[in-house]
């Protein structure tokens, strides 16, 4: 009797044993650390140096708790212009077909869109790569930056750079801050570019995916004029390249080769997307800064390389997976060009730059 008490009692407990480990561990490291409150740093691939940070395995993540990512809440009381169903820009549209927002000036009022997403208080992290001799852009970019970029809001700038001590000082507002991360300088600029996708992977990874909820990717060589706000929120959002808003699709620079991985044809296309600033929830933009890197592998394991490198794509990720916001190039226009009248508001600009000076191998 005892002995069939005791085996039937083990076979229950192993039973529950085995339940309780398929449960824990089939849905992978990531849920459980989630429905635990926690998130889980993988182990990186890929190595860069991660500046005066430890490296934490499993940390407390108390932000997932406090707020939903998709809530639109604002809190009662709040003044604002009465929202118009007849009125609003008509020289532009401000929806894409597939029903996601297209935003421009004047199709959002930024008190309400503040209050929303202040409601939240997302951290915000901006990913930018200043190797070489662009560590000269960094002052003016983060200079501008505090004041018109999510100003009021948690902002982390990820500079990585080969030359920590180019790095300028920069008074930052309150809740942020700069956070540096040192990468091997290059001989070719399209290696910087693209080395890009695969050192933000790794660091995110390693680094960034327990301090975010959403991450920008932008080029250095920019300056912020105007606002730039919680209304470029989004799962992902994509801003139109200031060179091909007005184009047909057959004028896109796309990459035509069939032989590369992103390859589009004629027929095909919705919108030529900048890959200078984009962004969205950190997961999101994890697996697209990821797929840009895989993709460019594979590419040159076939010794191509894409024509505009990893804009090219990311233009073909965002063709089959849209964007849930498509922002207007008054997110990202240039000093090189005229504005025209439908740009009511320039964010931020490229400025002009001597390519064949500043870039390692010099010009285009
Ligand atoms: C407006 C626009 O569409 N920009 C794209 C265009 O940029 P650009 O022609 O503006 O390229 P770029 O010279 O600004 O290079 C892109 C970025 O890479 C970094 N960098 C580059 C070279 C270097 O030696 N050191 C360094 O740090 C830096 O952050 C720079 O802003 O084409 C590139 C690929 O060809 C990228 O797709 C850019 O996003
Ligand atoms: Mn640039």
């Amino acid at each position: 009797m005892s002995s069939y008490i005791s085996r039937s009692h083990i076979l229950v407990f192993v039973f529950f044993l085995i339940l309780g480990a398929v449960y824990v561990w089939l849905p992978g490291c990531e849920t459980f650390c989630q429905r635990f409150g926690k998130v889980c740093n993988d182990e990186p691939k890929l190595e860069p140096k991660v500046a005066g940070v430890e490296k934490t395995k499993c940390t407390e993540n108390v932000e997932w708790k406090k707020w939903r990512i998709q809530d639109l809440q604002h809190p009662p009381g709040l003044r604002y212009d009465q929202p118009s169903t007849q009125k609003g820009r008509t020289d532009v549209n401000s929806v894409t077909n597939w029903n996601a927002p297209l935003v421009w000036e004047g199709t959002f009022d930024p008190v309400v869109i503040d209050a929303i997403y202040k409601k939240m208080d997302p951290r915000v992290a901006v990913v930018v790569f200043a190797v070489g001799k662009y560590t000269r852009f960094l002052k003016a970019f983060l200079e501008s930056g505090e004041k018109f970029f999510l100003v009021d809001f948690r902002v982390t700038y990820y500079i990585f750079t080969d030359n920590e001590k180019d790095v300028p000082s920069v008074k930052m507002g309150a809740g942020r801050r700069i956070s540096v991360v040192t990468v091997p300088s290059a001989n070719r600029w399209q290696d910087v570019v693209l080395g890009r996708m695969k050192w933000a992977t790794a660091t995110i990874d390693k680094q960034i995916r327990n301090e975010t909820d959403y991450l920008f990717m932008m080029d250095i060589d920019s300056v912020f004029h105007n606002r730039f706000g919680a209304e470029s929120l989004s799962q992902l959002s994509a801003v139109l390249h200031r060179g091909y808003y007005k184009t047909g699709r057959k004028e896109f620079p796309y990459e035509r080769r069939r032989e590369s991985t992103a390859y589009i044809p004629y027929e095909e296309g919705d919108y030529y997307y900048t890959a200078a600033v984009w962004g969205g929830y950190l997961e999101d933009m994890y697996k697209l800064v990821k797929y840009c890197y895989e993709q460019s592998q594979v590419d040159a394991e076939n010794h191509i390389e894409a024509v505009w490198q990893e804009e090219s794509h990311l233009n073909k990720y965002l063709l089959y997976n849209k964007p849930t916001k498509v922002l207007s190039p008054e997110y990202l226009w240039s000093d090189y060009d005229k504005i025209p009248s439908d740009i009511k508001v320039v964010r931020i600009s490229q400025l002009v730059k001597n390519y064949a000076e500043v870039r390692p191998n010099g010009g285009h």
